[in-house]
């Protein structure tokens, strides 16, 4: 199972090797951080990645295994946007030289960037950021420029007090017209003293939700006073500006400016299984120790995880964790089959990949936020102890539903990628890909449900048919509404809402599908393939409310701890007590609890000049 799970067994022998490198080192201890104070935890962020990187250049690390190093370490810092988004900016929009220039230096941490789009003003509506980068000829430079309050960079994160460097998107002004958002890589901080460069206000924009989480992290603001850089400077892959300031567009879709968060955004929904892994592995080992009431005979008291309630509210969330798995490994297939065409400048497959990686980013993360929150519940009270776990845990993946593009936001446009779909079969166009079960509209508008037992819910193609329709008559209600209205934008405003379900009913057809899919192919191990197909028919049947998921259940109940323990997490990344292997929460529990600095004293400071004088005060009243 760990193999179906990890997609090799050469991913199961790495990531051991480098969960298990961080869980043998000291440094990356996690288990006292949410007792630190924010700069504590900053300057531990900052100490762990220091080490990451030399520990990464000692054992001559390989990408893949320094990325799992910097996952299994569990702490967002500037290192994830250095190398998630500004590394990757540069290798899609900047020139050749460009990239040799700036990814030599990048790679061997000579600078340390981030990507400064998000402002206070915008974040959403890209073509919305007022920051202005106006070429100067006479100099040959761009002007970098803050004009508004709300033009000031927000959010990005290692820019408050580590990122040396960014990627910085701005409004390209040249010959006085506005030529639209462009990226810009600028240098912020001195390399000799890190203080910031004249003309650049720079700092953190506060603590964020939760006690640790992303208060790892210094999401920082900026503003820029006329800062002015060469010309080179202006990523020109897509575009350039000549030596006289003229303006020139090179022959790529200008989407391609987006093409750094379609990447994220397919990284976002295996980051998303994962966490919903982690949530669902404490919940399920939690779940089989603890046990609550029993027979009125005085017997033994029941594990909780037999109760009919506790697998309804949890086994969803274990099939939910497989399938997003094996849809983020077909999405990573899909990106890198779309980045090996746009190499040769066919274009055809960019909006299917914008379309699912937006969705997919979207459903999975929304999905594992509120799964995380309800297997907090799942495990009562001591669910809500720091030491299980699951609050950072929550905590960190809750933002994931809003960066990388707001989830509602990003539905939306795969709903106008779905609704021009629709609009391409009514004038006979075939559609391919994600969206080929539109061209069988006939059948799926008029078909009868085909499903009645159990058994034919575990039909794959009883289980598609299904799920295709249901998509189907959702975009095309749509579209009949929306012909409607006055105007198309004017019933695409009106039918958001309808359309943000319709959205989701075709991204989770996808999920569907490629569950099934994986289910065709030679999985290894005994009885793995049935387990499989189980948590295939709870994911498809959940999502439709089928009375018949009960039977499921009980079908998974006895594999339940081997389906999360094929996750294969050390306790060190779990970083839970209710989530240990071996079972032993209460003395983990017992033990975590005396590390609390609040138990550095038996009497707790605050007693002398708080808690003495009122119990005297009172006291002394009583006696009166
Ligand atoms: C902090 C994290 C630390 C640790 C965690 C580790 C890892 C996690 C990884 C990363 C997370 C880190 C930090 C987060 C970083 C950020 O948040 S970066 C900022 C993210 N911001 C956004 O996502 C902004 C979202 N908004 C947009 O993408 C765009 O504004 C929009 C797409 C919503 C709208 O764009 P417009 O230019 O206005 O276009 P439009 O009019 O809607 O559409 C025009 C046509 O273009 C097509 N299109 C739009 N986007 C794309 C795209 N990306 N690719 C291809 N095509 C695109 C659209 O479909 C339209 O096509 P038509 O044919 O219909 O015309
Ligand atoms: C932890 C974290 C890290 C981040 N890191 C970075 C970073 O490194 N670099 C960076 O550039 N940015 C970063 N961001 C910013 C992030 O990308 C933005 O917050 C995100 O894109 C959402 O934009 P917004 O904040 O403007 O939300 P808004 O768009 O203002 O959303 C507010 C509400 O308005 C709704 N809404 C907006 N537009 C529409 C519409 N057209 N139709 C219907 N509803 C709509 C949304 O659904 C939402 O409910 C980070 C954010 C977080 C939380």
């Amino acid at each position: 199972m760990k193999v179906a799970w990890a997609g090799s067994r050469h991913a199961v022998e790495v990531a051991d090797r480098m969960a298990c490198l961080v869980a043998s080192d000291p440094v990356f201890r996690k288990d006292t951080r949410t007792m630190l104070s924010r700069k504590e935890l900053f300057k531990d962020t900052l100490k762990k990645a220091a080490h990451a990187w030399k520990r990464t250049v000692e054992l001559h690390l390989t990408e893949e295994e320094a990325n799992l190093l910097r996952l299994y370490i569990d702490q967002p810092g500037y290192v994830d946007l250095h190398w998630v988004m500004f590394v990757p900016a540069i290798k899609g929009q900047g020139t050749e030289e460009q990239q040799k220039k700036w990814l030599t230096m990048a790679y061997k941490f000579q600078i340390i960037g981030t990507y400064a789009q998000t402002e206070l003003g915008h974040g959403s509506n890209v073509q919305g950021l007022e920051t202005t980068a106006t070429f100067d000829p006479s100099t040959d430079e761009f002007i970098m420029h803050s004009p508004t309050l709300t033009s000031s960079k927000w959010w990005p994160g290692g820019l408050g007090k580590t990122s040396t460097h960014a990627v910085v998107y701005a409004r390209l002004i040249t010959e006085g017209k506005d030529y639209g958002i462009h990226g810009f890589i600028m240098q912020l901080r001195s390399l000799d003293d890190h203080s910031p460069l004249p003309g650049i206000t720079i700092g953190d924009i506060g603590g964020k939700f939760g006690s640790g989480a992303y208060n790892s992290m210094d999401n920082g603001v900026m503003r820029l006073d006329h800062v002015r850089i060469p010309r080179d400077q202006m990523l020109m892959r897509l575009a350039q500006v000549t030596r006289e300031g003229k303006y020139v567009h090179s022959d790529v879709p200008k989407q391609l400016l987006y093409g750094t968060m379609v990447y994220v955004r397919q990284t976002i929904v295996a980051d998303a299984s994962r966490a919903l892994s982690r949530a669902v592995c404490i919940a399920v080992r939690y779940g089989a120790i603890r046990k609550q009431f029993g027979s009125k005979a005085g017997g033994p008291e029941t594990q909780v995880l037999n109760y009919k309630t506790q697998q309804s509210r949890l086994f969803p969330f274990l099939a939910s964790a497989y399938a997003f798995r094996f849809v983020g490994q077909w999405l990573k297939w899909l990106y890198t089959d779309v980045t090996q065409k746009l190499e040769s400048k066919d274009f055809s497959t960019l909006p299917e990949a914008h379309a699912c990686t937006a969705g997919l980013k979207s459903v999975t993360t929304s999905a594992t936020a509120d799964a995380i929150e309800e297997c907090q519940k799942l495990c009562g009270g001591h669910g809500y102890l720091n030491s299980s776990g699951l609050p950072e845990l929550f905590a960190v993946n809750l933002p994931a539903c809003t960066y990388e593009g707001d989830n509602v936001v990003l539905l939306l446009q795969v709903a106008r990628f779905l609704m021009k779909t629709v609009s391409q079969v009514a004038s006979g166009k075939q559609p391919v890909g994600t969206t080929a079960y539109m061209g069988n509209i006939q059948h799926l508008m008029q078909c009868k449900s085909v499903v009645n037992t159990v058994e034919d819910w575990l039909n794959p193609a009883a289980i598609k048919e299904v799920f295709e329709a249901r998509a189907l008559r959702m975009a095309v209600n749509c579209a009949q509404n929306i012909s409607k209205a006055p105007s198309q934008e004017e019933g695409f405003s009106e039918l958001s809402p309808d359309l943000v379900e319709a959205a989701v009913a075709h991204v989770q057809l996808i999920i569907v599908t490629k569950f099934i899919e994986k289910l065709q192919e030679d999985i290894l191990g005994h009885g793995v393939k049935e387990q499989l197909q189980k948590l295939c028919g709870i994911y498809a049947l959940h999502l439709i409310h089928n009375e018949r998921l009960g039977k499921l259940y009980a079908q998974v109940r006895p594999n339940a701890v081997a389906l999360v323990d094929a996750f294969d997490y050390t306790d060190h990344y779990l970083g839970s007590a209710l989530g240990r292997y071996d079972g032993d929460v209460y003395s983990a529990l017992y033990k975590e609890a005396w590390k609390d600095p609040l138990n550095e004293t038996v009497v707790p400071d605050g007693y002398q000049e708080h808690l003495r004088p009122l119990l005297k005060q009172q006291l002394k009243l009583s006696r009166l």
